[in-house]
């Protein structure tokens, strides 16, 4: 139950963002008050949010810190459409404020609007559109190219992406697809060949973009991946700016190496003074990827009805930021779902490449309980690093659509620890195990990383380290984290056997940069580094 449904008020919502008239009528029908107030400016709806318990916007609204602390009343963020990154996730989190979006509600839309863009730069239709209107009737200035026989290379072939092979193949165009995410069955299921991102810049006569904006993606096309695609290449992104560099995208289409671009994103929006306005064979459209009818009306549907159920009733329906459970459950269940959750985090940062097979045991205290919130929990967190859209209702949709196999094991009998969860993962290099515990608190705790007993907390920034058993390491690593400025909260320690391979797990306060990264891989008796957040 939600602290709304224990009082007599209406939950109050605010949509501030253009949405279809259908998202008011459902919150009204299902019992909240609510306002339609949009256009609004930051401060504006600093001074407003304190008001209302839910919020439901599109890509508009961004929804800052600032927001976040002066919604004191604020349950619920409902996000019509797909990216969330207009809003500030984790602070939400810290505020107990659950986000919701709706996965899959635009997506043929946007796969369509993709279409659109690539038939538009094959045949120029927006200069020849101009051109003609304009009296000239410029029919020698136009001479288009098939796309029948050409290749598509799609950088992101999840949800959007799938949908816009599909199209391509009717179109008889060859679908290549970089994603590190794509099994080779889903591959074949899709019609589509999985290649490296570089085979794809040197084979596709188009690319359309369909991934996230993360860390690993931001600049995916950059100058130095845009100089190793083909001569007369045409790109299209409908996904997020600041996928591209714009600067090099320009200078690209001025040499005439690529020969057309469509962007529907871009890296600061509203756009409208951007450094492509003008280049040769550039058209763009302005973030109207999910902007058709059916699209706009199966969004606000949706976030209507998730946003009320959770305010009238408690009900979780595709959260980013919290488990989808009854409220007879969730007591006793949201520990565990936190730890297996950092654990499957944990196993998905470190594992490398696909992870064809996924295996969650249960053993002791563990064993007695509802497996699917675990095993929506590990794979939430194994897989939120290649989309920012998983939560614990799609991933194992997800997991089972991308043909990854996920073993639920149960062992009711206690080993060293009354209850405990494993997650194994399958990779190229064999099989990678962690364990974790809940301690009698319910503080989630790792116990075991890649067979090396270790006791830890999964939380914050950390820095995983394997190294050489042998005198003097812990000295040389405090030294570098104190001459980078860097305060370590936590030291965790485990090893195979004395003298053997150590592992060292250490919680700081602040992001570890990639050239700590660097300068602890320097450091004598190091054999891996990898950075985590948790
Ligand atoms: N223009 C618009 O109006 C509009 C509308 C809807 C969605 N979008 C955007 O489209 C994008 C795709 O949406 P979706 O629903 O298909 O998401 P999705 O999560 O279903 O698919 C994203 C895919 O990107 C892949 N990916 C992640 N990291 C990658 C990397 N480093 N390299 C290659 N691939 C990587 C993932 O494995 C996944 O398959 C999102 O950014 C979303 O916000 C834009
Ligand atoms: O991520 C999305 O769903 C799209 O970018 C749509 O954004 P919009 O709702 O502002 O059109």
């Amino acid at each position: 139950m939600t602290d709304i449904q224990k009082t007599t008020q209406k939950p109050r919502v605010l949509i501030s963002d253009k949405m279809d008239p259908n998202a008011a009528r459902i919150f009204e029908e299902r019992g909240c008050d609510v306002d339609v107030i949009t256009g609004e400016s930051p401060e504006e709806l600093v001074a407003r949010i304190g008001d209302y318990h839910g919020l439901a916007i599109r890509s508009s609204t961004t929804v800052t810190p600032e927001i976040l602390d002066a919604a004191t009343n604020l349950k619920v963020i409902g996000r019509a459409g797909i990216g969330v990154d207009n809003v500030d996730i984790p602070y939400a989190s810290g505020k107990g404020v659950v986000v919701m979006n709706t996965p899959f509600g635009n997506s043929i839309t946007t796969a369509e609007h993709a279409i659109a863009l690539i038939m538009a730069l094959a045949r120029q239709i927006p200069q020849a559109n101009t051109r003609t209107q304009a009296g000239e009737w410029p029919k020698s200035a136009f001479m288009g190219v098939e796309v029948t026989g050409k290749t598509l290379g799609l950088i992101g072939a999840g949800n959007i992406g799938s949908i816009v092979a599909s199209r391509a193949l009717g179109l008889k165009m060859k679908v290549i697809a970089f994603d590190p995410f794509l099994t080779k069955d889903r591959a074949v299921e899709v019609g589509i060949e999985k290649v490296t991102l570089d085979d794809l810049l040197a084979r596709a006569d188009f690319i359309t973009l369909h991934t996230p904006l993360t860390d690993e993606t931001r600049n995916i096309l950059s100058r130095e991946a845009l100089a190793k695609t083909k001569p007369g290449v045409r790109i299209v992104n409908c996904a997020r700016g600041g996928l591209i560099d714009e600067a090099a995208l320009k200078d690209a289409l001025e040499s005439g190496h690529v020969a057309g671009a469509a962007l529907d994103v871009f890296a600061q929006e509203p756009a409208k003074d951007n450094p492509l306005f003008g280049a040769p064979n550039f058209i763009c459209t302005p973030h109207l990827g999910a902007s058709t009818n059916e699209a706009q009306v199966n969004v606000a549907l949706q976030v209507a009805e998730q946003m009320a159920d959770y305010l009238v009733n408690g009900g979780v329906t595709n959260a980013l930021n919290m488990p989808s459970l009854s409220a007879e459950e969730a007591p006793k269940l949201k520990p565990y779902m936190a730890l297996a959750e950092s654990l499957g985090s944990l196993v998905g940062q470190l594992a490398h490449g696909n992870l064809p097979k996924i295996s969650i045991e249960m053993e002791g205290g563990a064993a007695e309980l509802n497996a699917k919130p675990i095993t929506a929990a590990v794979l939430a967190g194994v897989m939120r690093r290649y989309s920012e859209t998983v939560n614990m209702v799609n991933a194992p949709y997800l997991a089972k659509e991308r043909g990854i196999e996920v073993r639920e094991i149960r062992n009711s009998r206690e080993g060293t620890y009354h209850t405990l969860l494993r997650v194994t993962v399958e990779t190229e290099q064999g099989n990678r195990s962690v364990a974790g515990t809940l301690f009698g608190s319910g503080a989630p705790r790792l116990v075991e990383i890649f067979g090396v007993g270790i006791e830890a907390e999964l939380d914050g920034h950390m820095l995983y380290i394997v190294n050489d058993d042998a005198p003097g390491f812990i000295g040389r690593i405090g030294t570098l984290m104190g001459e980078n400025g860097i305060n370590i909260g936590t030291f965790n320690l485990g090893r195979r056997e004395a003298g053997g391979e150590a592992v060292l797990l250490l919680s700081v306060d602040d992001a570890i940069t990639p050239e700590v990264v660097d300068k602890a891989c320097g450091l004598e008796g190091v054999r891996m580094v990898k950075a985590l957040s948790f």
